[in-house]
């Protein structure tokens, strides 16, 4: 007979054990084990305050115009000190962080870095949908000044950790730390405890995620693999597609960890989309660490997302990710067009993906 009580036999172990059993005596390890767990208290107190909604004030407000022109939101203001702060506790030399121009220097000498995005998916404040906290971990490079933006210019390789926060019904964390994707959920006590060391993102799933409004903006392989998903049962796909856009990258890409799928923000033809949305620091390289980790792949339409190196501290990138039968197939809308419906090759148009 079934019960009410579906709790776990046996409660995972902390994030702060796991994090000290992979650590062990190496020195980096520990530096980096140090930061995230000072970066998980962080977002610990963020969840407190998210979760107090509007009696915590009005968190969706706009107060001035971001990096990008986005409106910042109390909100994210709120979740960059809370971030920020919390990693002053920590071995980090500076943050890149989406709210602020340039790096925010914490101790020059440290030997990591750290960047945020404190959170995303600020469109859903106002309305109890998932947001997060999306952050990747580097070396701080020997000789260069943490306050730079040069020394956070490094490859997708060279991050240390990555994962990201979600903000939902409960708050998850997902993490690597280069040895696989690691699931955590906040218990009632404000412990981040281990629900699956090895998230594997399953292949097969018929569901894509994509914001279909600006279809009349998007190039042609992008059209092309949207439609042929739309076609359904009679289509060259064969089967039906389901689809989900929320809005909040975090909330799609969780999603997909548990149950496979693909992602799509490709560049289009608005001003300022040339290269997408999403910002290569501090969205695309954590996400796509955790979906390589996780056998899942990640690319920028022609490779992986994780090879590039940033040119510049808030850089945006086309981003596609998910299930891995799935993005290689998008892969092929834009490296073979002529196999999908004799669609003009997309080089020879102009340069949608970098
Ligand atoms: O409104 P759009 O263009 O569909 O954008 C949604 C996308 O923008 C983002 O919200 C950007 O994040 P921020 O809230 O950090 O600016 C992604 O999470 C999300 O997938
Ligand atoms: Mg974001
Ligand atoms: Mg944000």
């Amino acid at each position: 007979m079934p019960t009410a009580d579906h709790r776990a036999a046996a409660p995972g172990i902390t994030l702060a054990s796991a994090l000290e059993e992979w650590a062990g005596e190496d020195a980096r390890r520990r530096d980096v084990a140090t930061t995230l767990t000072a970066l998980a208290a962080g977002t610990i107190q963020l969840a407190r305050a998210i979760a107090e909604g509007p009696l915590a004030g009005d968190l969706a407000r706009t107060l001035s115009s971001g990096e990008a022109g986005e409106g910042q939101k109390a909100l994210d203001i709120i979740s960059n000190d809370m971030v920020i702060d919390a990693l002053r506790k920590a071995p980090v030399a500076a943050v890149a962080s989406e709210e602020n121009d340039a790096p925010v220097l914490l101790d020059p000498d440290a030997p990591l870095l750290v960047a945020i995005d404190p959170l995303d998916g600020s469109s859903n404040i106002d309305t109890d949908i998932s947001v997060g906290t999306i952050f990747a971990v580097f070396p701080h490079q020997d000789g260069t000044d943490a306050a730079s933006v040069t020394a956070f210019l490094q490859n997708g390789r060279d991050m240390l950790a990555g994962g990201y926060v979600i903000y939902g019904p409960h708050t998850a964390l997902m993490l690597t730390v280069g040895a696989g994707a690691w699931h955590f959920a906040l218990d009632k006590d404000g412990t981040f405890r281990l629900v699956n060391a090895a998230v594997r993102v399953k292949e097969g799933a018929a569901e894509f995620a994509i914001n279909m409004s600006n279809y009349h903006h998007w190039d042609d392989p992008i059209r092309a693999y949207v439609d042929d998903c739309l076609a359904g049962k009679k289509g060259p796909r064969e089967r039906d597609f389901n689809m989900r856009w929320v809005a909040s990258m975090v909330a799609d890409a969780h999603r997909i960890f548990q149950r496979g799928g693909i992602y799509l923000y490709p560049g289009d033809s608005r001003k300022g989309y040339t290269h997408g949305r999403l910002r290569l620091l501090y969205e695309a390289f954590p996400v796509a660490f955790l979906m390589e980790q996780a056998q899942g792949a990640a690319i920028d339409g022609r490779g992986s997302i994780l090879d590039l190196s940033a040119t510049s501290l808030h850089q945006r990138v086309p981003f596609i990710f998910g299930s891995r039968d799935e993005v290689t197939r998008a892969a092929r809308y834009h490296l073979e067009p002529s196999g999908h419906g004799e669609r003009s090759p997309l080089f020879a148009r102009r340069g949608l993906f970098i």
